[in-house]
């Protein structure tokens, strides 16, 4: 994970690392100073090599100070660095080939990848600037150590060695910490915004005493997690204090009996004490960051997760690329921890034909155009598409050339014309196609045609009319393979009809697939896949209406319902 970090925003490493060195040599400096002092005052004349080296990092000091905004350079790098990142993420979160048992909410994604993005801070601000400065002033402690023959340069790693065991235990318990905290304030953030959105239905139900006792219940048990979360950040605290406040005490005692030995003089000894001090402070420090990056753990498992799913799309497709059949060969599918809704199941889609696929409530009927988009992966047997010569293409291509509208698809505030114009890559004729297919007709009707608001989620029309568009919007993607999931269910007779008037004609050249229940629909179409008992079988109405019990006694149920309506 930390390896992956140096990846983002990497033009502005060099800069920060310029600011890295700077600040250290900035810490050295009067150490360095006061030693050149010490050793002129015992000895009378100037330690030439001291002075030189301090010579030479005030002329550097000097030059680099010259150089405009290096105070900010680490700051540039971390923004870059998090920009980079939240956009790949962003990217992830809206490919429309996202895994979708990644089970993402407004509050995951803000609270917890957006805010764990932003801790990142603590990774380019802190830890490896800690980390750059204590690699640097332990290599200068051993060179003086060495030089002046002292052991106290031991003291470093022996320190180093206990916290990283210490931290390594503590580890062990802190994903299972930090997921349960993290779970814990997402749990109640997605109860209170649901309750909040729903208050009017609660109060009309008198169900909002009901729903208080149980976000009461879940801010009870994230107050618990946090205090858990507390508690074991103290804990590991103590334990950093202890190895870095006890190494020191060491070491000076240390230096102590190597300045009654004469090993080593008074302002040798005090250097190398200051240099110690500098040392472990940043080495507790660092102890600290490393401890806020293990806690956004979760998070950026998540983030990476994210990002490495988005998959490049492929360009234009060319003629032999367009998909003309699809075939499922003794395909199994089953949802985590639930029976198999398909098993051993075959189904052959052609372009040119308009298939129905009809079957009882919860068969798994939008779970197979799940399939067929490539949202869902089947555990067993073969998905295969072909070209019009029969050579097989990637199953990659799937997801791309696919369009899917289900009974509620999402109309975004402004015009008709913005809404009907989404995709990319529409032709400059779109009205005429919509013509010749007869949709949208009514639009002309209406005063502002093309430019009336269709306001959030299409609220300012007609169900129908929302519909109409919603199923234009995609007819004008021009894809190879079309899904209607009851398109048609919740809408009025006559929109109904446009639209089916409408899948017919596209049907002539496209593979088609529409999922329905609706007797009068099934009724019109010349094949039918019934999904029954995870397998699915092909006829034409009379065909199924005479071979299969079951299809016969769900069209007689459906039949009846519609009659009465
Ligand atoms: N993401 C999911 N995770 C787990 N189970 C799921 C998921 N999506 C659907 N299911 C379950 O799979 C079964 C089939 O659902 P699906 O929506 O495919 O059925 P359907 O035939 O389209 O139903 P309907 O006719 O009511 O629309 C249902 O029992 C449903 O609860």
């Amino acid at each position: 994970m930390i390896k992956r970090l140096f990846t983002y925003g990497h033009k502005g490493l060099k800069g920060a690392l310029q600011q890295i060195i700077s600040d250290w040599l900035m810490m050295v400096l009067p150490i360095l100073t006061a030693a050149v002092v010490f050793f002129w005052y015992q000895t009378g004349h100037l330690n030439i090599v001291l002075t030189g080296i301090l010579i030479a990092i005030l002329l550097l000091m000097t030059f680099y100070f010259a150089l405009p905004r290096t105070r900010s350079r680490i700051n540039q790098w971390t923004s870059a660095a998090k920009q980079e990142l939240r956009q790949e993420y962003l990217k992830g979160i809206f490919n429309p080939h996202s895994d979708p048992t990644a089970k993402l909410t407004a509050q995951t994604v803000i609270n917890r990848d957006l805010q764990g993005i932003d801790r990142l801070d603590v990774f380019y601000n802190s830890v490896f600037p800690s980390f750059c400065a204590v690699t640097l002033t332990y290599l200068l402690l051993i060179i003086l150590a060495i030089w002046w023959h002292s052991w106290v340069w031991i003291l470093p790693i022996v320190c180093i060695l206990l916290i990283g065991i210490s931290m390594m235990l503590l580890q062990k318990i802190s994903p299972k910490v930090n997921w349960e905290y993290m779970n814990g304030w997402l749990s109640m953030g997605n109860r209170f915004i649901d309750d909040l959105q729903g208050i009017n239905t609660l109060v009309m139900y008198q169900a909002d005493q009901r729903y208080q006792t149980s976000f009461n219940e879940k801010s009870e048990f994230f107050r618990q997690k946090t205090m858990d979360l507390l508690k074991y950040q103290l804990q590991s605290l103590l334990i950093l204090n202890t190895l870095i406040f006890g190494t020191l005490a060491i070491s000076s005692v240390m230096l102590w009996f190597d300045v009654q030995s004469s090993r080593i003089s008074i302002p040798e000894s005090l250097i190398m004490w200051v240099l110690m001090a500098e040392l472990l402070t940043a080495e507790r420090q660092l102890g600290y960051f490393v401890h806020i990056i293990i806690s956004t753990k979760p998070a950026m498992t998540h983030i990476f997760k994210v990002i490495d799913q988005t998959q490049i799309l492929p360009n234009q497709p060319t003629e032999s690329d367009l998909i003309s059949e699809i075939k499922l060969e003794q395909v199994t599918f089953a949802y985590p921890d639930k029976a198999a809704l398909l098993k051993d199941a075959n189904l052959d889609l052609k372009n040119g034909k308009l298939y129905g696929l009809v079957g009882h409530n919860g068969s798994g009927k939008s779970t197979l155009a799940e399939i067929l988009r490539g949202q869902q992966k089947i555990s067993a047997g073969k998905l295969q598409t072909f070209n019009k010569t029969q050579k097989v293409l990637p199953n990659q291509c799937l997801p791309n050339r696919i369009g899917y509208v289900s009974a509620q698809p999402y109309l975004f505030s402004g015009t008709i014309e913005e809404n009907l114009t989404l995709g990319n890559g529409i032709e400059a004729n779109w009205q005429q196609t919509l013509k010749n297919l007869g949709l949208c007709d009514f639009i002309n009707d209406l005063p502002e045609g093309f430019a009336t608001q269709v306001g959030e989620g299409g609220r300012l029309i007609s169900p129908g009319q929302r519909q109409q568009i919603a199923f234009s919007r995609l007819i004008l993607m021009n894809k190879d393979v079309y899904i209607f999931d009851e398109v048609t269910a919740s809408i009025d007779e006559v929109n109904s009809q446009i639209i089916l008037k409408a899948i017919k004609k596209l049907s002539t050249d496209k593979i088609v697939l529409l999922i329905t229940h609706e007797w009068t629909i099934i009724n019109q179409l010349d094949l039918i896949y019934f999904l029954n008992d995870q397998h699915f079988e092909l006829g034409t109405v009379s065909d199924l209406d005479q071979s299969n019990k079951d299809f016969q006694k769900l069209m007689a149920t459906q039949k009846m319902l519609e009659e009465k309506l």
